[in-house]
């Protein structure tokens, strides 16, 4: 019998997404994925199947956008030089800060060059007058810094929220009601590994637990539309840009990661995104509000968090139980 039909090369022909995040990291695996531009898909010294001119023979129109031009200019260029010229596939770039939904000025029209940084409306509206459509929506901008909840300050809990939560709501809104209630489409949100807690990183386990309970509203919500959103939770996934966001505490925070993740090993941006695009793609046509955990069961295993010895918690009750127990931990008599 031949492998599915349903996931095959040009599977995502004549679509439009928009991926949040696009040039870096996951972003940049995902738009990769959807150009069909995985060279790790392919085997070393595959042939290009008969019939088509390439693996990259057709695909879709992936519009990146985050905050820094220079890194998308430079992401959107490099994929751009893997696209042959017979191929339909166009990356465009947008910048774009998913925090800032209104469309305060409508920088669009204005003949600048380079491009100015866009609203959340004004992004949605930019790529429907280029390209007509939006198929599917990856909320994969995001991330947060690293710190104990008590020196988190309030400016910097709302720059995670409004980012993370925020940010993510404003670009299903804003998707969903310009082009996906009268035609459909597929959202997919990226959220983490907050299933025990985020210790360490309160704001965004809070940001991202609550972006998956979004995710589920949407779903139902947006089901008559015909329009599927479901979430993906990644483990610990290692990238230069996502490692360098923590500074000097980078290498560090990535290396100690690996002996919880149960793979004894972390996760690369592949990994995540052919899980994306599966469910982007018509392989996935009965999965809604779902949130898929691609961690190599991660979340099932150790805290990183440590909990030095204490005794600070309060007293047991007194009983028969409690005289069992202190009788178990006596120190052995000595003989
Ligand atoms: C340990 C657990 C195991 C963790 C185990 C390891 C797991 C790793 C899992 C990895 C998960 C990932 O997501 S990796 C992907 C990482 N990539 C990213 O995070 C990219 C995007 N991130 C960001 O842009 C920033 O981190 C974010 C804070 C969200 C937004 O930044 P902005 O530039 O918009 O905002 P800023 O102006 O810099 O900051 C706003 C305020 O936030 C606070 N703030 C910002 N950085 C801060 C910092 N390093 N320390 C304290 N506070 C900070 C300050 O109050 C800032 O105000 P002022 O004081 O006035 O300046
Ligand atoms: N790497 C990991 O272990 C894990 C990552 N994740 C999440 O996956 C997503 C991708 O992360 P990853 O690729 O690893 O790391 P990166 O740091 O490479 O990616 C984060 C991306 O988000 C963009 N971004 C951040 N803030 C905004 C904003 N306000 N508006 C628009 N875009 C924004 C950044 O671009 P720019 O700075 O130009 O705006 C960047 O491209 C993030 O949401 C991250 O938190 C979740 C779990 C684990």
């Amino acid at each position: 019998m031949a492998a599915s039909s349903v996931f095959r090369p040009g599977l995502f022909n004549n679509k439009v997404a928009i991926v949040t995040g696009g040039g870096t990291g996951i972003g940049r695996a995902i738009s990769n994925e959807l150009l069909e531009l995985g060279e790790h898909r392919r085997p070393k010294g595959a042939r290009v199947p008969r019939g088509a001119q390439s693996f990259k023979a057709q695909s879709c129109c992936v519009v990146i956008s985050s905050r820094k031009l220079e890194r998308l200019e430079k992401a959107a260029e490099e994929m751009r030089e893997k696209i042959p010229p017979s191929s339909p596939a166009r990356v465009s770039l947008q910048p774009c800060n998913i925090r800032d939904e209104d469309e305060v000025s409508a920088p669009c029209r204005r003949p600048v060059l380079p491009p100015p940084s866009l609203t959340v409306k004004a992004l949605v509206s930019s790529v429907l007058k280029q390209f007509g459509r939006i198929d599917y929506l990856v909320n994969n901008g995001g991330g947060q810094f690293s710190s104990p909840a008590e020196h988190i300050s309030s400016k910097g809990w709302k720059a995670v929220v409004d980012t993370n939560l925020t940010g993510t709501f404003h670009c299903c809104k804003e998707v969903y009601a310009a082009w996906m209630k009268q035609n459909g489409g597929a959202i997919v949100n990226i959220i983490a590994d907050m299933w025990k807690g985020f210790p360490g990183m309160a704001h965004t386990g809070a940001a991202r637990a609550a972006v998956d309970n979004l995710t589920k509203s949407l779903a139902i919500e947006w089901a008559s539309s015909g329009v599927r959103v479901n979430a993906v939770a990644p483990g610990t996934i290692f990238s230069k840009t996502a490692m360098e966001n923590y500074k000097e505490l980078g290498p560090n925070l990535f290396k100690r990661s690996i002996p919880f993740s149960p793979a004894k090993r972390l996760g690369v941006p592949e990994e995540i995104s052919s899980t994306v695009c599966f469910l982007l793609s018509p392989a996935a046509s009965y999965i809604s509000g779902a949130t898929l955990k691609v961690d190599a069961g991660q979340s099932l295993y150790r805290s990183m968090w440590e909990i030095p010895d204490h005794e600070a918690w309060p007293a047991a009750p007194e009983g028969e139980n409690l005289e069992a127990l202190r009788e178990l931990l006596k120190p052995p008599s000595k003989l």
